[in-house]
């Protein structure tokens, strides 16, 4: 018998890796003689660092960067190990931009898109690029900014100037002033650096569903400021277009992150791409699970909105591709309505594994105790369901 474990994190509750050892401990308690192959997984979220780092054996690494408000700050990024790296040589970085430019840098009292920038996650990119790092993988999502990554294009070396030759300042606001974009000194090792974005929304730039109408408000933009932010991204969109050939601003996903999506496709040769599916990939999910006989996902919370990208669902995909049989179980801090299309999706079962009414308090402080018994549970059903291989049979648990 032989379990592929590869959930996300457990929002508050358990980082992807402590989620597996919560669930390989329940099934264990069933199937202890089963082997184990542990993939925590990830979606391009938070959490996506630590969990590949995790699932590859790589190493997390500091640099200090400016935050939104250009405040010095730490932040943390992972270099990930040979085991999950596609290009051989453990030369891929993977960046989360919340880690230097997220909205949890800045409360009610201090947000503002006007001027907050992505300058940080540009020095991010950059420490990477220091690092030796050939191909970067950056989740974008979860931001304070509302700059279309043009403060990361300036860590980058690229220069954002007015009708007078001078530099613009910072933030979403100035780019209404912007006239001439410079690249001369973009940061030549980016040309022969492959980028992987793993955005959390494919909006795009600009108008009705862009980054400042859909985003802008929750990170303290009023009405006016949403227009004058989406005009800002709209005359900067156009200026990109001008005088450096691209076409961004309706890209799906050049919204995210304020824009930074529309950034990194302006200024590197970043391609878009799912998150779950970057992260299954890098982590070669598929090749791991091919002989298991079940796999176990899960994440805080399974709903409809699972179906759309998030990890549980891109797991399926993943070891389905080459182990059609393997059955599929996710376990789920909440398991909201209307879960029926995810079964045709390619999940068999999924289980809640809060056990009964309780705060949300105490329902994360008995995260891990309730998913390794939910793990237990699903493996005493598989245990009678016959499936088993007979060298596994725990007698004592039947
Ligand atoms: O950061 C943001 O603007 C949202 O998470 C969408 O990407």
């Amino acid at each position: 018998m032989k379990f592929a474990i590869a959930p996300d994190s457990f929002k508050n509750c358990m980082t992807a890796r402590e989620a597996a050892e919560a669930i390989r401990s329940g099934l264990a308690t069933v199937f202890p003689d089963a082997e184990y192959e542990m993939v925590p997984m990830a979606d391009g979220g938070e959490g996506t660092v630590q969990a590949l780092v995790d699932a590859t054996g790589g190493a997390l690494r500091q640099a200090e960067v400016l935050d939104p408000l250009q405040r010095p700050a730490l932040a943390t990024y992972g270099l990930l190990g040979a085991d999950g790296d596609a290009t051989g040589d453990a030369s891929t970085a993977v960046i989360e931009m919340a880690a230097a430019s997220g909205i949890g840098f800045v409360d009610e009292s201090t947000e503002n898109p006007l001027i907050a920038t992505t300058y940080g996650t540009g020095q991010l990119i950059r420490a990477a690029l220091d690092d030796g790092a050939r191909r970067i993988i950056i989740g974008i999502g979860g931001s304070a900014t509302n700059d279309g990554g043009a403060g990361m294009a300036e860590a980058l070396g690229v220069r954002f100037l007015d009708a007078r030759g001078n530099a613009i300042k910072r933030g979403g606001g100035a780019l209404s002033q912007l006239s001439v974009i410079d690249t001369a000194g973009l940061d030549p090792r980016l040309e022969s650096t492959e980028i992987l974005i793993a955005s959390d929304v494919d909006n795009p730039l600009t108008g009705p569903q862009g980054a400042s109408a859909v985003f802008g408000p929750q990170k303290g933009a009023t009405p006016a400021m949403v227009s004058q932010l989406d005009a800002s991204l709209a005359h900067y969109a156009a200026i990109i277009n001008s005088q450096l050939g691209r076409d961004v601003a309706q890209m799906p996903g050049a919204g995210a992150a304020g824009g930074l999506g529309a950034g990194l496709l302006a200024f590197t040769n970043a391609q878009m791409k799912s998150g779950v599916e970057i992260v299954a990939q890098t982590v070669r999910l598929a090749q791991r699970a091919a002989d298991a006989d079940y796999c176990i996902t899960g994440e805080g919370g399974i709903d409809a909105q699972t179906q759309y990208g998030k990890t549980p669902m891109g797991v399926a995909k993943a070891v389905r591709q080459g182990n059609p049989s393997i059955g599929v179980i996710a376990l789920a801090g909440h398991v909201g309505g209307d879960i029926g299309p995810l079964y045709d999706l390619g999940i068999d079962a999924i289980f809640g594994i809060v056990p009964g009414a309780t705060t949300l308090e105490q329902a994360l402080a008995a995260g891990p105790r309730n998913l390794a018994r939910t793990a237990e549970n699903v493996a005493r059903l598989i245990a009678i369901s016959g499936n088993q291989s007979s060298n596994n049979m725990p007698n004592n648990h039947l």
